[in-house]
């Protein structure tokens, strides 16, 4: 059970609603890939214009929670503008807190991002940060108050994979709230690697609305998710310079 603020989830796996070719076969692929929470920028969606077509005509809504996120802003005072929209609009009380300092690498500013968050939890949102796998950062974003923390594992849209496990692996270690791995996934293996890990979840985007089949691989990151928990859930064998034999010989009479 995946468990932010006052919600639980029993799917690990949080998709992005951008990018699709079409939303026939985005709403497929959001069905096969279990996923209970869907992102979307407030920016994009247009909330105040129900008139134009977007992706949430075709889905079945009570099915969903939405996560507005704050995608396009570039300082504090305008992520707490648009989240502060979106819950005016009727959604939920989350929110992604994304604020982008550089529009080459799309890589979050951590002072905005901080301040942002502050902002937001003392006007009572549930609050995720998009951050990156700065360690120290997350640690702060925790004792402000974050409901969950949302370390990249490599920069947005790029498919890179995970490129620092060490900190996102402390930054697991040392967290009490929920860590979800958010941008960068490129492949089934690095949702499985970052769940191994020992992360609460997974949001993606690109990885499946630009895959060739973005059905087939959304239900692909769902296996490859609920893989990676059993996986960390089971415990794995430590890792040892040299062989040891799968088949003990002690006890045998021959050598
Ligand atoms: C949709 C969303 O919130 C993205 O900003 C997110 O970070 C996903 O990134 P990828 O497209 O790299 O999966």
């Amino acid at each position: 059970m995946l468990k932010i603020g006052s919600y639980e989830f029993t799917s690990r796996l949080l998709l992005g609603t951008g990018k699709y070719p079409d939303f026939d076969i985005q709403k497929e692929a959001v069905a096969v890939s279990g996923a209970e929470i869907l992102t979307f920028s407030v920016r994009r969606m247009n909330i105040f214009e129900p008139s134009l077509p977007n992706f949430l005509e075709k889905l079945d809504l009570k099915k969903y929670i939405l996560l507005p996120n704050t995608a396009g802003a570039k300082t504090a005072i305008e992520a707490v503008r648009i989240a502060k929209l979106a819950k005016a609009s009727g959604l939920c009380d989350m929110i992604k807190v994304e604020v982008i300092g550089c529009q080459k690498t799309l890589l979050p500013d951590p002072i905005e991002t901080l301040k942002a968050s502050e902002e937001l939890l003392k006007e009572g949102f549930t609050v995720l940060p998009y951050t990156s796998d700065d360690v120290l950062l997350a640690k702060r974003l925790e004792e402000l108050g974050c409901h969950a923390i949302m370390p990249g594992a490599s920069p947005i849209g790029s498919g890179q994979g995970i490129i620092n496990p060490l900190n996102l692996s402390f930054i697991i270690e040392q967290a009490k709230v929920p860590i979800i791995i958010d941008a960068g996934i490129g492949t089934p293996s690095d949702a499985a690697v970052a769940m191994e890990l020992g992360a609460d979840g997974v949001l993606l985007n690109t990885a499946v609305s630009g895959a060739n089949d973005p059905v087939k691989m959304a239900l692909a990151m769902k296996l490859a998710i609920e893989a990676g928990r059993l996986g960390f859930e089971a415990g794995r064998i430590p890792k040892k310079r040299y062989a040891t034999a799968s088949s003990p010989s002690e006890g045998m009479s021959f050598s």
